[in-house]
């Protein structure tokens, strides 16, 4: 393949489903021969993995909503250059669990940060690079909890309070009516194979897409 491979990003709030989804479509892109690198953030390189670590550990010290919001970008510094970048610069896809939209909904969204602060870390990290396409896993907050809170322990974000994920929730709604484009709403709160068959369609169209481009 030439040119640089497409960067998907995957979003949603706590237990909607974005790791599930995530295989089924690496797994449909795989079997149509997509290079593909599927990683997640916070994390996706050794260093950045130990700052999820950090950043996701429950502690008696309050965590700082400046110091949350610059952790998180410490890490995607690090991925970008390891891992994200280089991979789509060899022509391979990105196939990423959250990105950027993850700290405009949780850092400004939920935690109520100023959403410029995020647009000038997103701008010095990034550069002009954005996600090409964005699969937003959309349920109600209660759903998602529940499903969350059926794997075990809770980490810090799973957490917080519902009135916290209810300003998650409406900021990825909000981001995806700006962005239409680049966004693609799945009902999450729907049985596992109607959410597979909405993902079928989406790997169809990019898959469409990019042979398209290519020819
Ligand atoms: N559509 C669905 N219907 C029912 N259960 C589901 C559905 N999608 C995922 N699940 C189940 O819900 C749980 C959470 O799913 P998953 O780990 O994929 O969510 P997630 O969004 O990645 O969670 P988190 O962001 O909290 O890590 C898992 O047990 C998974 O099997
Ligand atoms: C990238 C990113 C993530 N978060 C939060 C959202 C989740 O609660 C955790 C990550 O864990 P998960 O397994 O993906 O659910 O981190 C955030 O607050 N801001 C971000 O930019």
């Amino acid at each position: 393949m030439s040119g640089r491979g497409l960067f998907i990003t995957l979003e949603g709030g706590e237990g909607v489903g974005k790791s599930t989804a995530l295989a089924h479509v690496a797994s449909r892109l795989g079997d149509a021969g997509v290079p593909l690198v599927t990683t997640r953030e916070p994390g996706g390189s050794a260093l950045a993995e130990d700052i999820r670590e950090v950043l996701l550990a429950v502690r008696e010290e309050p965590v700082d909503d400046l110091a949350e919001l610059l952790l998180m970008f410490a890490a995607r510094a690090q991925h970008l250059a390891r891992r994200i970048r280089p991979a789509l610069e060899a022509g391979q896809w990105v196939l990423c669990d959250r990105f950027t939209d993850a700290t405009y909904a949780y850092q400004s969204g939920g935690r109520e940060l100023p959403a410029r602060w995020v647009q000038q870390l997103e701008t010095l990290v990034q550069g002009e690079l954005r996600p090409d396409c964005t699969l937003l896993l959309d349920a109600p907050v209660t759903l998602g909890i529940e499903r969350a809170r059926g794997r075990g322990d809770l980490d810090r974000f799973e957490r917080e309070q519902v009135a916290f994920f209810e300003r998650v929730r409406a900021t990825y709604l909000r981001l995806a009516r700006e962005s239409s484009g680049r966004y693609r709403v799945i009902d999450a709160g729907q049985p596992l194979s109607a959410v597979r068959a909405q993902l079928d369609v989406i790997c169809s169209e990019l898959l469409a897409c990019e042979n398209g481009d290519r020819q």
